[in-house]
């Protein structure tokens, strides 16, 4: 799956130099850099989900889930663990659900 492979490229980069590699940069940049680039990258879906142009909110989205993976990889937490944590809540949550069981 395209996560867990970048999140392998992404785990390889820590050994990499900065200077042949973006995510090795970021990472050795520190949390805050990378952090600024996340909350920069929010800012920019948030633009094109108003400019209403559907290919550049594709882009944008991407430009998040990737430096919020790069994020992940800073703190060694895997990207599978927060793909368990959606699918725990498939089973939690859901208001059709709880709908159903309320008495009528
Ligand atoms: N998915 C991406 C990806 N998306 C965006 N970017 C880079 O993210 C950077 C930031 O984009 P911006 O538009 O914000 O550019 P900027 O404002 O000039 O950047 P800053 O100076 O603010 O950091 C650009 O340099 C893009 O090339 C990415 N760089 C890498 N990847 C993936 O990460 C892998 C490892 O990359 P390297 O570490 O560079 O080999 C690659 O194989 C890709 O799969």
């Amino acid at each position: 799956m395209i996560l867990t492979e970048l999140a392998d490229v992404l785990d390889s980069r820590r050994e990499s130099s900065p200077q042949t590699s973006y995510v090795a940069q970021l990472l050795q940049s520190g949390e805050d850099k990378i952090l600024k680039k996340v909350i920069e990258e929010a800012g920019e879906v948030l633009m094109a989900s108003k400019d209403g142009d559907k290919h550049h909110l594709i882009k944008e989205v991407a430009d998040v889930w990737f430096h919020t993976m790069v994020l992940l990889t800073y703190h060694q937490i895997r990207v599978e663990e927060v793909l368990q944590e959606l699918q725990q809540r498939q089973h939690v949550s859901g208001l059709a659900e709880k709908a159903s069981r309320q008495p009528q």
